[in-house]
């Protein structure tokens, strides 16, 4: 797929970054170019890869300029460089609109100029039915990828999107920290027990990008269907797998929080694709015909739900165990924890 191309990963630093570039980087790929803010974690990425097809850009997406100057010669994007963190987002909401939005267009911008052939801009579950200044971000970051993907011919330019879960074990995610809190002898913190997430390893994350890179369409978004978990079994599993007997903690929502999260909206629900594992929102190709809008409305819609963290497949405790369990970073702390 990647013979002879050059790939160009925004916010190529981070864990997503990271484990698509460890996949591809052994294939028959020319070159993978990894763009990002922070010169200590590519020079990092630099000496522990110590490979010649890895190329390193120092730049911010919120500069053109610099966007412009990676993008020179590139086949494929894989826009990862997001604000993610919710409560940083709270805070400073016209920082994520600078990144995830403005950010995204000059991504956008310089891939149509430069003749990129693909763009894949990653999204996440928080965009559906928004409630806090990432998902809100990243809801416009949507917006601007299915418009920008009108404004170009297929042929020269695909322009798509994924949109996904929580990946476990991230850093500062609730495991890494409920794993800490158990070494330590402490409480565990739940927010709410019957919070739910969906659970997506970061190999998964990998796999749906590499899907839409090969099946999608101009201005569709992909989602990998997933499994859930709620709060309270996710605890649980984490303790039954360091046999420890620590008490929980209810701490209560936390600012910005959902008591669940969507990957598809019903409205999007209504109109996208079954791929199996797989759904496909294709982009809503209706022009600005405002007449057309009102008189053909969508009867399908009245019937259908949204496909969210409370109502998909919810894993038994042991399920959680096994998928928590092929974590490496799971089973290396399992080991300390054992000796
Ligand atoms: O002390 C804690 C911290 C968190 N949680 C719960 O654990 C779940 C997951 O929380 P966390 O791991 O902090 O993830 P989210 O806030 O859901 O957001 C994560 O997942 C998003 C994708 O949905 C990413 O975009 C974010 O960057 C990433 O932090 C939530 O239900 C929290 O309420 C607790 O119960 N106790």
């Amino acid at each position: 797929m990647f013979r002879d191309k050059t790939l160009l990963i925004t916010g190529g630093t981070g864990s997503f970054g990271n484990a698509v570039m460890e996949r591809l980087l052994n294939t028959n790929i020319k070159e993978i170019r990894i763009f990002s803010r922070d010169e200590k974690k590519q020079d990092d990425m630099r000496k522990k890869y110590n490979n010649d097809k890895l190329k390193f850009y120092i730049g911010d997406v919120r500069d053109l300029a610099s966007v412009k100057y990676a993008m020179d010669d590139v086949d494929y994007v894989f826009h990862a460089a997001a604000l993610k963190q919710v409560p940083s987002c709270e805070f400073f909401p016209m920082e994520a609109v600078k990144t995830n939005v403005l950010g995204t267009e000059n991504v956008l911008n310089a891939s149509i100029e430069s003749g990129v052939k693909k763009v894949i801009c990653l999204s996440t579950d928080k965009a559906a039915y928004p409630i806090n200044a990432m998902g809100i971000s990243k809801a416009m970051m949507e917006k601007v990828v299915v418009a920008k993907s009108k404004t170009v011919s297929p042929d020269k330019t695909v322009i798509c999107g994924t949109r996904y879960g929580n990946v476990m074990g991230s850093r500062g995610s609730v495991i890494p920290l409920f794993v800490e809190q158990l070494k330590e002898g402490k409480a565990l913190t739940v927010t709410d027990p019957n919070m739910t997430r969906f659970l997506m390893s970061l190999e998964e994350a990998v796999e749906l990008v590499i899907f839409a890179f090969q099946y999608a369409q101009a201005g569709d978004i992909m989602v990998q269907k997933s499994p859930a978990t709620t709060i309270a079994d996710l605890a649980q599993a984490v303790k039954e797998l360091f046999h420890a007997d620590t008490d929980l903690k209810i701490i209560g929502t936390r600012h910005g929080e959902k008591l669940f999260e969507t990957l598809l909206t019903r409205e999007e629900h209504a109109v996208a694709e079954d791929l199996n594992e797989f759904y496909r929102i294709p982009a809503d190709n209706r022009d600005l015909n405002y007449d057309k809008y009102f008189a053909t409305g969508d009867k399908k819609l009245t019937s259908e739900e949204e496909y969210n963290s409370h109502n998909t497949f919810r894993l038994s405790i042991e399920q959680i165990k096994d998928k928590l369990h092929q974590l490496p970073y799971i089973q290396s702390e399992l080991k300390g924890w054992n000796n």
